[in-house]
This record gives structure tokens, C-alpha cells and sequence, in this order.
């Protein structure tokens, strides 16, 4: 579960730059549930996910995740419940280490021992065969550097890597934005496995209209710091990718110049 209750974060306060990113959000998601999160850019999406990352802590408000008020807890000390996959492929794992090294290092999540720890024989058959359930053929690349990797394949490791401390919690940055059409659909399916069968509390951002409304169980669109749209259930069903779109263009006061890059 996940709570966050008038949450405020306003980035260099008191500086000409300052900028109140989140105003007042207040979000009650419940254990197992998937939301999709939109919303144009400067919305406040990353800033949300940061805050319960812990890579960014609110000026205001209050964090909460499972039974645990994390709100001033920095991201290492949270990690062990909160999972994070981001839109560069490069950024969740480690390029310089193998994939088995970068497994092991997401299985100690949050725990204080070290690599050889955690690459005894039987974790080592457990990542091959966590990495096998995959079908890209990665089980017998275990010893590989991960930047030798696609970025779709980095995707689906780092997908593997976010379940293996036990994470409640899931949150996705926009993490097929980079990837080609197919590798697209394929980390959507993955994740929507993953998501599932773990029963991960899950907040996916993504700037596709179709994806926020074909996975998840509800959809949130911020704008300005706030939550100006939260539907679920028979509404968010009876909503089209274009209603999504004529929202955004209320929103932003102008239209769109590109509305296939949120089709899509
Ligand atoms: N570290 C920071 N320092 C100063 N301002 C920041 C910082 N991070 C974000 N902001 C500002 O806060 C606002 C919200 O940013 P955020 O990255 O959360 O938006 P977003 O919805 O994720 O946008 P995008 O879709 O472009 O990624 C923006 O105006 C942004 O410029």
C-alpha cells in the first residue's frame, strides 16, 4: 500500500529558479494495485516517483509505504521496499558489472553485505533460472557485462532485478520509451507478469494515451503539481484515448502538435 497525504515539493525555494513541482498531492493506493500516471512535461510525474523513491523529499506532507512512514527516510534506507525501473535502459543496472553481479547486488537491496555474499552456487542457479523465465536466452550470458546488452534486454533484467529484494512496491519511468515497437510490447507483457503474479503495488508513468488505458486498474493525469484526473473502474473503461487527449489540450490552454506521439 501505498500513502501519500498533502504531499508539497518545491525545488530551489527562496532562488529565482524556484519551482513548486508537487502541490498538496494526496494519493491512497491500495496493496496489488497498478496506476497508470500521465501528464505533460513539467507535470510533476518524475517528482512524484522521486518522492517515494526517496530520491526527492517533500518540503510538506507525509509518505507511507506498507506500514512504514518513509517520508524522511533516504532512498538507500527504503530500498528494500520500493523498486525503481527508469526510461534509460542504462540507469537501473550497472554496465560494468555482469548480469548475475548486478542481480546480486538488487537481491541485497536495503541489506548491508556484500557481493560475494550473494553469489553462493545456489543464488547463481536461482538468477539463471529467474533470467531463464525471460525466453530471451540470457541464462547463458549470466557472466556478461550488462552494457554488452540490447536496451530492451537491460529492460527485462532490470524488470527480473526489481523483484528479487521482496520490493511491495514497483515504480516504472516511462521504461519502454526508449525501446522499439516489439521490445515495447514485450517489457509491457513482462511487466504486467511480473506485476501480478508478485502482486506489486505498482505506479507506471508513461506518455503513451494507450498504454495508460490498457494496463493498470486506474489512471491518474497530474498537471501543475496536482492530480487533476483519477479514474477507475466502469469510467476509466468507458474512456477513449481520445478523450485523454482532448484533456491534455484543456489542460495545456493549446493543441497539440504531435497527438501521434501519444497515441501511440
Ligand atoms: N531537481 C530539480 N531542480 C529544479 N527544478 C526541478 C528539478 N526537478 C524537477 N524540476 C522542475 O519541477 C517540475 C516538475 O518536473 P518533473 O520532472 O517532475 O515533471 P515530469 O512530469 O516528470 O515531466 P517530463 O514528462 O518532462 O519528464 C518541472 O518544472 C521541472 O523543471
Amino acid at each position: 500500500m501505498i500513502d501519500l497525504k498533502n504531499i508539497h515539493v518545491t525545488f530551489g525555494k527562496g532562488t529565482p529558479l524556484q519551482k513548486e513541482a508537487l502541490k498538496g498531492v494526496s494519493l491512497t493506493i491500495q496493496q496489488g494495485s497498478f496506476v497508470t500516471v500521465i501528464g505533460s512535461n513539467g507535470a510533476g510525474k518524475s517528482t512524484l516517483l522521486g518522492v517515494l523513491a526517496g530520491d526527492v523529499l517533500p518540503n510538506e506532507g507525509k509518505v507511507t509505504v506498507g506500514t512504514t512512514d518513509v517520508t524522511r527516510k533516504p532512498t538507500a534506507a527504503r530500498a528494500g521496499l520500493v523498486a525503481r525501473v527508469f526510461q534509460d535502459p542504462l540507469t537501473g543496472s550497472c554496465g560494468a558489472l555482469s548480469i548475475e553481479e548486478n542481480l546480486a547486488l538488487a537481491a541485497r537491496r536495503g541489506e548491508r553485505r556484500g557481493l560475494k555474499a550473494a553469489l553462493g552456487p545456489n543464488r547463481r542457479a536461482h538468477f539463471r533460472d529467474r533470467v531463464a523465465e525471460l525466453n530471451l536466452g540470457l541464462e547463458n550470458r549470466m557472466k556478461d557485462r550488462m552494457d554488452l546488452l540490447s536496451g530492451g534486454q537491460r529492460q527485462a533484467v532490470s524488470l527480473v532485478m526489481a523483484t528479487l529484494a521482496g520490493s511491495e512496491v514497483l515504480l516504472l519511468d516511462e521504461h519502454t520509451a526508449a525501446l522499439d515497437p516489439g521490445m515495447a510490447e514485450f517489457i509491457m507483457k513482462l511487466t504486467q507478469r511480473v506485476v501480478s503474479e508478485r502482486k506489486l503495488t505498482t505506479l507506471m508513468v508513461t506518455h503513451s494515451m494507450r498504454q495508460a488505458l490498457d494496463f493498470g486498474h486506474r489512471t491518474i493525469m497530474l498537471h501543475g503539481g496536482e492530480i487533476v484526473l483519477d479514474v477507475s473502474g466502469d469510467s476509466r473503461k468507458d474512456l477513449q484515448v481520445e478523450d485523454l487527449i482532448a484533456m491534455f489540450r484543456k489542460m495545456r490552454g493549446e493543441t497539440l502538435d504531435d497527438d501521434a506521439l501519444l497515441i501511440g
